[in-house]
C-alpha cells in the first residue's frame, strides 16, 4: 500500500505541470529497471540485461519515464540523445558499490552535463545501494564524479541563483525504498 501512497505523492509534486518526461539513464547494472519498477507496481523484479538499442518506459499519466542504459556503446548514445530536447528532466543512477565503474559512469555523466542538446533540464544524480556494505560514501562519490562545482545543496537554490543546470546528488537504496523520493521532489521543484 505504500507504494500508492507514495505514487499519489509523486503525481501530487507534479501535477501543475501537464506532463513532465523524465529520462533514467546510467550504467548498465546501475539499478534503472529496478526503479521502473517501484515506482510502477512496488515489487522487485529481477530484469535481464537491457539489449543494446532498447529502452523501457513507464506512463504514470502526467508523468513518463523512460530508461536507457549507457553502457559505452556509441550507438546507444545516439538513441537517447534523440530524446533530449523534449526531456525535463534527468535521473542518473549510479552503483555506489561498483567502484570499478565509477570512473566509467563519470565520463558518462559529464557527456549528459556538456551535451548541447540538453536544456537546462535538473539532473538528479542517484547514488544508488546505499544498503550494500561496500557502497562509497556520498563525498567520496561527489569528487568521482566531478559534481562538486554544480550541486545546488539538497535545499531548493533558486534558479536565478545557479550557474548552470540544476544537479545534486541523492544516496538512496532502490531495493530498500530509501532516498530517490526526496530526488523525485527536488525535481519537481526545478521542473515548475
Ligand atoms: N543491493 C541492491 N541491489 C540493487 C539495488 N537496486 C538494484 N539492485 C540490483 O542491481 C541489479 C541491476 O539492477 P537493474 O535494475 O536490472 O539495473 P539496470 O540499470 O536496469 O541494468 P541494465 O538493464 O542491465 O542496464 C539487479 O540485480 C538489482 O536487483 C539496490 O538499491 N540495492
Ligand atoms: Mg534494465
Amino acid at each position: 500500500m505504500f507504494i500508492f501512497d507514495w505514487f499519489r505523492a509523486l503525481l501530487a509534486y507534479f501535477g501543475f505541470k501537464k506532463n513532465a518526461k523524465l529520462l533514467i539513464i546510467g550504467l548498465d547494472n546501475a539499478g534503472k529497471s529496478t526503479l521502473l519498477s517501484r515506482m510502477s507496481r512496488g515489487t522487485l523484479v529481477q530484469h535481464a540485461p537491457t539489449p543494446i538499442g532498447r529502452s523501457e518506459e513507464l506512463d504514470m499519466g502526467i508523468l513518463r519515464f523512460t530508461a536507457y542504459d549507457l553502457g559505452g556503446h556509441p550507438q546507444v548514445r545516439r538513441v537517447w540523445k534523440d530524446y533530449f530536447p523534449a526531456v525535463d528532466g534527468v535521473i542518473f543512477i549510479v552503483d555506489s558499490a561498483d567502484e570499478k565503474r565509477f570512473e566509467e559512469a563519470r565520463v558518462e555523466l559529464e557527456s549528459v552535463l556538456r551535451d548541447d542538446m540538453l536544456p537546462d533540464a535538473p539532473v538528479a544524480v542517484l547514488l544508488n545501494k546505499t544498503d550494500l556494505k561496500s557502497a562509497a560514501g556520498e563525498e567520496y562519490l561527489v569528487q568521482r564524479l566531478n559534481v562538486g562545482l554544480q550541486r545546488t545543496g539538497k535545499k531548493y537554490t533558486p534558479t536565478s541563483e545557479l550557474h548552470g543546470r540544476p544537479v545534486e546528488t541523492f544516496p538512496c537504496s532502490v531495493l530498500k525504498q530509501q532516498g530517490y523520493g526526496e530526488a523525485m521532489r527536488w525535481l519537481a521543484y526545478y521542473i515548475q
